[in-house]
């Protein structure tokens, strides 16, 4: 059966003026700025005036499994039930994080959700959008010239060139600039040195304008980055150097929240783009607390499984934000299942029973895990076009068994209509009581908090310290900085820290290499395995599939 792919969708939606949609939301034309005719910033005045209000929403989070590479539904997941409270007389808004050109251009495609449950207008939203990415990353960039600049000018810090812990960032999957050298050239060019470069969603800049609540937190959180040591061991900052003023300027427009529509127009809040396996994957506090305020009911999403975005939305942003969910919607497809039960990724099409019945280990620790945080979850069975019956049903039994509720979703292929089941399960368990909480006490070390995460969320039997990160454990405590929460920088496939270990791994170890501290986010990140900050592109990039023709309509982009 051939199927209109997502950007044909996207591109027959019949959208409302941003103007209407803001008005859903009680928003009138002087609390936003518009970017045309379907694209919006919530101005800061505004964001301040509802903050002052008590209301607030019921607030529901989407997660999922370890996935496949492609990615299980979560944001499909969160624009489908969106559009089915919405169609069941909710008043719903969705919050999503916005896409990073890298994987559009690589392997992953957009994250504007899929099929009937998109996010439009998806080529802008997937392309340059409002421009917020680019802005952080030029951001970030001013302060690593700012570093060369000051050795090169004399270096009246006592900046120890071999301890800068800073590289420059690129919105793009490109693994010839992991590792390259700067300031070649002479000395007019400054001193040559080795630096490298992330993907521009790792930066600490896209973490802090997430966690950031106006412009004078956001500048006080940019000056707080720890960039570098001098030679004697002493932390230097971004204030330092003298460029949080300017750094946070660059960032006037991006740090307010960007409104769209889904294609049923429900109202979409899409700002800030961290991935989950290396940062805190969740959408902006900002965002969310405008539609919490905006809203009566708010979806949003956090990257990768529920042992990455999960857990950081909880333990990170909520605790921040001062957030509690009030329900959980773990997405699970039957292909990342089968994956889970040892079937090879160029098999994941075909029925097999056996293996996706072995593969549910993994959902039922995550399952475990949101049980942890005290919040009531219901199981959404995100439906393929080549799933089976037989193994739909597999897994509704199984979460029958464990007395967990369980949702068909066939938000993809029917847009709000595919989702009412999953959203008048949400609206009971919404009923129920939350007894949100966090893992662990910021007050506790950094060894046990790390040790807590790995045990309790991944599984794993011990927590290895290499000798660079328990260097990085004494300068941390010394400099103040261990009483943050962690941010673990893990793969994604697995609940551990190797790749190749699926289902529910037992009995392993986690081997923290690497801790580094964002200081201006206000967390620890944790380095295990060979986490990449700078992707690479595949050997069919995504890119290869898109055009553009003579009057400006884009194909391939999915
Ligand atoms: N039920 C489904 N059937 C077919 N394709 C789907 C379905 N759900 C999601 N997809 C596609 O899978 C990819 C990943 O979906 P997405 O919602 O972005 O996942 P996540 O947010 O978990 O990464 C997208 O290309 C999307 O269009
Ligand atoms: O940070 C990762 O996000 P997705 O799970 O949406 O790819």
């Amino acid at each position: 059966m051939s199927y209109k792919s997502d950007i044909e969708i996207a591109q027959e939606a019949k959208m409302l003026h941003i103007k209407e949609i803001a008005a859903k939301l009680g928003l009138s034309e002087e609390d936003i700025e518009l970017y045309g005719d379907y694209k919006a910033k919530i101005k800061l005045e505004t964001y301040q005036r509802l903050m002052e209000q008590e209301k607030t929403a019921k607030l529901i989070l989407t997660t999922a499994i370890n996935p496949t590479p492609a990615g299980e539904g979560k944001s499909t997941t969160t624009v489908g039930l969106g559009q089915a409270l919405n169609k069941i007389g909710k008043n719903t808004a969705i919050a999503l994080r916005e896409p990073s050109l890298g994987p559009c251009m690589g392997i992953k495609g957009g994250a504007a959700g899929g099929g009937y449950a998109q996010v439009v207008p998806m080529e802008d939203i997937n392309l340059h959008f409002t421009g917020d990415i680019h802005a952080i990353g030029i951001a970030h960039n001013l302060l690593s010239a700012a570093i060369d600049n000051h050795i090169k000018q004399g270096n009246e810090l006592n900046l120890d060139p071999t301890k800068i812990n800073f590289k420059r960032v690129v919105d793009m999957n490109d693994r010839a600039l992991r590792e390259v050298v700067v300031g070649l050239g002479g000395t007019v060019n400054g001193q040559p040195r080795q630096d490298g470069y992330m993907i521009t969603v790792a930066s600490e800049v896209m973490a802090i304008l997430c966690l950031a609540e106006g412009i004078l937190d956001l500048k006080e959180r940019l000056g707080k980055m720890v960039v570098a040591y001098s030679y004697d061991g002493e932390a230097i900052t971004a204030k330092d150097l003298k460029v949080a003023g300017a750094m946070a300027a660059l960032l006037k427009d991006a740090i307010k929240p960007n409104l769209v529509q889904t294609l049923e127009n429900t109202p979409a809040f899409i700002h800030g783009g961290p991935f989950a396996n290396i940062a805190h994957g969740c959408n902006s506090v900002m965002a969310t607390k405008l539609a919490l305020k905006t809203a009566d009911y708010v979806v949003t999403e956090a990257g990768f499984g529920a042992d990455l975005g999960a857990e950081k939305f909880f333990n990170i942003k909520c605790r921040f934000a001062d957030l509690a969910p009030d329900a959980v919607v773990v997405v699970a497809t039957a292909r990342a299942l089968k994956l889970h039960g040892g079937v090879s990724k160029d098999e994941l099409n075909e029925e097999n029973l056996s293996a996706l019945a072995a593969g549910l280990e993994n959902l039922e620790k995550h399952i475990e895990n949101v049980q942890k945080f005290g919040v009531p979850l219901v199981v959404a069975i995100n439906e393929f076009p080549t799933d089976t019956e037989p193994e739909l049903s597999l897994i509704k039994e199984r979460c029958e068994e464990l007395g967990v509720e369980v949702a068909l979703s066939q938000v993809w292929a029917k847009g709000g209509e595919g989702g009412i089941k999953l959203a008048e399960k949400v609206l009971e368990l919404i009923e129920q009581p939350s007894d949100f909480k966090v893992l662990y006490d910021v007050e506790d070390s950094i060894e046990e908090k790390i040790a807590k995460i790995a045990t309790e969320i991944y599984g794993a039997a011990k927590v290895n310290f290499a000798a660079q990160a328990k260097k990085d454990i004494k300068q941390l405590v010394k400099d103040g900085f261990d009483k943050m929460p962690i941010c673990m920088a893990k793969t994604p496939v697995s609940l551990s820290d190797n790749p190749a270990l699926k289902g529910r791994p037992m009995g392993f170890e986690v081997t923290v290499r690497k801790i580094n501290v964002s200081a201006g986010a206000g967390f620890l990140v944790a380095l295990t395995g060979n986490v990449m900050t700078m992707p690479g592109l595949p050997k069919r990039p995504a890119a290869e599939n898109i055009d553009i023709d003579e009057n400006g309509k884009i194909t391939g982009l999915f």
